[in-house]
């Protein structure tokens, strides 16, 4: 049986480009999408929110002399191509899609409820919370987080490109060390920059735990369903 009955996957806009320096990788999100199948097949409910910085963030925007608030809604629209694509993928091999936005925006995706995300997850829909928040100054880590927090998930599952938490971010510290599971407070204390501090505080306020582990490699979601100990665990 599968450790989690409902999970908000948090999947990374950057890591769906592959090998590319921009844009969408098709054989990484074929694999994102055989995966997510695999488990829906098990029978666990799955909400995922996917990143847009493969495409656009708007704080680069701004460094180049966007508007702020523009270049944030610039962000959410890449978070929509993302979400379109991997609907589109899991469409393809089956797998019955929802992608419901946070910004009107019909007939692209539906305008988001709570209760419409829950009898959809309960049809056995996978579904796509795109646009993040609706709201600039966040990030798709924040939407990640309260969407799970709304929908009732027993986890966020952070599916990211490194394997866990660690002491110091592992791509520019190779003598870094990987925690097991670790607690909110610590991660303000220690000051690890793997998840924004607003997503970090919303599960810490709402109890959700959080699970940290390599979405790159094929297997691993099913792994964690599992209940295999291949990345960290946040509680409180
Ligand atoms: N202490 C740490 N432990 C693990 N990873 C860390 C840590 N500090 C920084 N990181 C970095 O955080 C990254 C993971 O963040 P995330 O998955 O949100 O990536 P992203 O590129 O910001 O995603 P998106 O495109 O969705 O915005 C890793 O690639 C890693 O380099
Ligand atoms: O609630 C939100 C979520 C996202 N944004 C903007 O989108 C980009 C892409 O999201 P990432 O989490 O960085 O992948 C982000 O940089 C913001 O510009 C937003 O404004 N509000």
């Amino acid at each position: 049986m599968a450790k989690y009955k409902r999970i908000l996957l948090k999947l990374s806009g950057e890591s769906l480009m592959g090998s590319q320096n921009y844009g969408i990788d098709a054989q990484r999100l074929a694999e994102y999408a055989e995966q997510i199948k695999e488990v829906s097949q098990m029978g666990v409910q799955i909400g995922i929110v996917i990143g847009g910085g493969n495409i656009f963030r708007g704080l680069s925007g701004a460094a180049k002399g966007f508007d702020r608030v523009k270049g944030d809604q610039m962000g959410m629209c890449a978070t929509v191509i993302n979400s379109l694509a991997l609907s589109s993928a899991l469409n393809a091999i089956g797998v019955k899609t929802k992608v419901l936005t946070a910004i009107r925006m019909e007939p692209i995706g539906e305008f988001y409820s709570k209760w419409k995300a829950i009898e959809a997850l309960e049809d056995g829909y996978v579904c796509i919370f795109s646009a993040g928040t609706g709201n600039p100054y966040f990030t798709t880590d924040t939407g990640s987080s309260l969407r799970g927090i709304e929908i009732e998930a027993d986890v966020m599952l952070k599916g990211t490109r490194v394997d866990g938490i660690y002491t110091a971010d592992p791509e520019k510290d190779p003598a870094a060390t990987k925690f097991s599971e670790i607690t909110y407070d610590e991660i303000y204390n220690r000051g690890l920059k793997v998840m924004d501090l607003t997503a970090t505080t919303m599960c810490k306020e709402n109890n959700l735990p959080i699970y940290v582990f390599n979405m790159d490699i094929v297997g691993n979601l099913r792994r964690v369903m599992d209940g295999e100990e291949i990345g960290t665990l946040v509680h409180n």
